[in-house]
């Protein structure tokens, strides 16, 4: 579970990236959250596994206060949270299943990281992550041989190996293709529903995050506006997010 208590963001430049946050996700929820450029969805995304530092208030991630970890608990702590980014971030030059294979490095004794003598066990769940993602037969391709849509699967499967409770997704499907983007949006909502990971994810696709999320969080200038079921999404609540931004979008 993750719980925002009162969380405010302040930037050293003054700039406020989350404003009095409260809010409440439950193991096992899809969440989207959608928001103008700058709302605060990527600060309150990096919150979660501390990429950012909180300014107020209290954050706690399966009843751990996220504020209070340092060196070893910290490093444990983001192991259990996966993540994935807009640009995939692969090692290009090497095969799919050494990418996928680096997710157990923090696992790994030194001299096996060194030699790169993976374990059969590693090599099992690096196989398997590829499988949940429909990838499996493109495990020994180099990683730059495939297309956008496959190498965020295999970005996807990397964060499977590290057999996360939550994973973390900042603008997963922005750089492809609509068909593709929706094939990446039913792999989320698979290994959510089958294997029971939360998933909470940025986008600017409203229709996406209507379509495939539970529940949409919506954010404007550090505030959550409106937080309920994607269902309820109607041209108002999306006006109390976007403002005359969407207005303008409608009317033209
Ligand atoms: N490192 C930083 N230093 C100062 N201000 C920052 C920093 N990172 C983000 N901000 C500011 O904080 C606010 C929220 O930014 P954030 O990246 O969370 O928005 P976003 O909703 O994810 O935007 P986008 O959709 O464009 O990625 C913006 O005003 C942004 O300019």
């Amino acid at each position: 579970m993750i719980v925002f208590d009162h969380v405010s963001k302040i930037y050293p430049n003054g700039t406020v990236g989350l404003d009095d946050v409260n809010l409440t996700i439950q193991d096992g929820e899809f969440v989207a959250i959608i928001g103008r450029s700058g709302a605060g969805k990527s600060t309150l995304l990096r919150a979660v596994n501390r990429m950012h530092d909180i300014s107020k208030g209290t954050l706690t991630v399966n009843d751990t206060n996220v504020s209070g970890l340092r060196g070893k608990a910290l490093r444990h702590f983001r192991r259990e949270i996966g993540m994935v980014f807009q640009s995939f971030n692969l090692v290009s030059r090497t095969t799919v299943i050494r990418n996928v294979l680096s997710a157990r490095v923090p696992e790994m004794p030194f001299w096996r990281v060194l030699l790169g003598a993976f374990r059969k066990e590693d090599k099992i769940t690096a196989l398997e992550s590829l499988d949940k993602v429909g990838i499996l037969d493109k495990a020994y391709i180099r990683a730059d041989q495939l297309s956008g849509g496959q190498q965020q699967r295999v970005a996807l499967a990397r964060t499977l190996a590290q057999k996360p409770k939550i994973i973390l997704a900042d603008e997963p499907v922005a750089a492809l293709d609509p068909v593709t983007a929706k094939q990446v949006m039913e792999d989320f909502v698979r290994i959510n529903k089958e294997m029971g990971i939360s998933i909470l994810l940025n986008i600017h696709h409203v229709e996406l995050a209507i379509e495939y999320a539970d529940r949409i969080i919506g954010i404007r200038a550090g505030k959550i506006v409106y937080d309920g079921p994607s269902k309820e999404v109607d041209q108002a609540v999306l006006d109390s997010i976007y403002g005359e931004a969407a207005k303008q979008e409608a009317t033209a």
